[in-house]
């Protein structure tokens, strides 16, 4: 299967055009404003429009309510929401019921304890995205530019597709692939020239990189 590459937290029409063009499989737009990547519904309007379908759109939210989902979805009309809060199963379930979009869970990793609440999540959710769990003073659940341990997922058994984020960049990304076999991989911060300033040429560099990854894992996986 092909890998997914995401570029989360898009807010202008130039990098989202990049990403678009550089060949970015899943284009992520921030709702949470705490975020420096935080969208008004209007330029999520116009963004949302500019995808044209040539990637998936994900919306990102926190323990959003159904009001804001109502207007997200009214707004963007995303292909995805990727719930990066405390929302419990119960709420992903009544999320898809109520939605009928695919819902991916953020699970936040700092420890193996923290894969206690996949079998949960992995019973509704139609796929994960392993982040690295903030610190405890973050204004986020996430966009922080710090990895976790992938060596945490090496023994994965996750019948669900999931995805690696977390600090990712150009450099780190075949590495992050390797250990985690992950299908698909996410980038925020390891593409910015500053907190929600998206770099194009670093946004080039990453999917380059991720695309080149995915050849270098299959050529390995065959020997
Ligand atoms: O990106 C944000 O600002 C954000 C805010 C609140 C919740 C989640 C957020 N980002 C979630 C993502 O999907 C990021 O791409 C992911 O956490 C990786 O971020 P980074 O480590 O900066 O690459």
């Amino acid at each position: 299967m092909s890998l997914l590459v995401k570029i989360c937290g898009l807010s202008t029409r130039e990098t989202l055009q990049t990403a678009l063009d550089a060949g970015a499989d899943m284009v992520g737009f921030v709702f949470f404003p705490p975020s420096p990547r935080h969208l008004s519904l209007e330029a999520g309007r116009e963004l949302g429009r500019q995808v044209k379908q040539r990637a998936l759109k994900v919306a990102l939210t926190v323990d959003a309510d159904d009001a804001t989902l109502d207007n997200i979805m009214d707004a963007l009309s995303p292909d995805i929401f990727q719930l990066h809060g405390k929302e419990s199963v119960a709420r992903l379930r009544d999320i898809k019921q109520r939605f009928g979009r695919p819902v991916m869970k953020a699970v936040p990793v700092a420890t193996s304890a923290d894969l206690a609440a996949l079998p949960g999540y992995a019973a509704v959710a139609d796929s994960i995205l392993f982040d690295a769990r903030a610190p405890k003073d973050a204004t986020r659940p996430g966009g922080l530019g710090e990895p976790f341990d992938w060596h945490l997922l090496e023994n994965l058994d996750l019948k669900l597709p999931y995805m690696v984020s977390g600090g990712l960049h150009a450099g780190n990304v075949t590495e992050a692939l390797r250990v985690t076999r992950a299908g698909g991989v996410d980038v925020s911060s390891g593409v910015e020239s500053a907190p929600g300033v998206k770099d194009p040429e670093m946004i080039k560099a990453f999917i380059r990189a991720a695309r080149a990854s995915q050849d270098a894992n299959q050529e390995l996986s065959v020997r």
